[in-house]
């Protein structure tokens, strides 16, 4: 098996609506996306929790655990096993991050896709729906070369879909 590198993306809803940061630097800088990050010496919950208030202030008080992106970039040693999690229950009021700047909510018909991730237009009405899924996503050069989206009946079967 490859080398693997875990992360997790925190997606906080509300009414139709979901929260998004636009990304200051790094992995994904100038594109719109969820919350989230490397996971460090802690479990994928805590990560979650971390991540989510790190970056917009939020305490989360569920994590629904959805699907799990598996990116794979040609030429790179190391993939991006990405754990999605969504949140409808939560304290505190979002603020903006050193990370995260603007932050703001979109209608569910409003996401901006052409500023997010490429294969995000393909896995995102599994999330916005709350269906179980997995993608396993190849990019080259930025590139989508090959892009693996399922759905799935449980948790379970996301994780022997990506073989996790
Ligand atoms: C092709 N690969 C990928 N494609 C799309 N999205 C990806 C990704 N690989 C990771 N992601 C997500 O992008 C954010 C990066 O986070 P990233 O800034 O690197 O992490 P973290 O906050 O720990 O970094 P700092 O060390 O604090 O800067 C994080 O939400 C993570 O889930």
């Amino acid at each position: 098996m490859r080398p693997q590198k875990l992360f997790t993306l925190i997606f906080v809803k509300k009414n139709k609506e979901i929260l998004l940061g636009h990304k200051t630097r790094g992995l994904g800088k100038g594109l719109w996306n969820g919350f989230g990050g490397k996971v460090e010496n802690e479990t994928l919950l805590n990560c979650a929790k971390r991540e989510l208030y790190e970056e917009c202030s939020l305490l989360a008080e569920n994590l629904n655990h959805l699907g799990v992106v598996k990116y794979e970039v040609v030429d790179e040693d190391v993939d991006h096993i990405v754990h999605v999690f969504t949140c409808t229950k939560y304290t505190g009021t979002e603020q903006r991050s050193e990370e995260m700047d603007p932050i703001r909510w979109f209608n569910f018909k409003d996401v901006p896709y052409e500023k997010m991730w490429p294969c995000a237009k393909k896995w995102w009405p599994y999330m916005l729906s709350d269906k179980y899924f997995s993608v396993h996503c190849i990019y080259n050069d930025g590139n989508i070369i090959s892009n693996n989206v399922l759905g799935h009946g449980s948790i379970n079967h996301v994780f022997s879909e990506l073989s996790l």
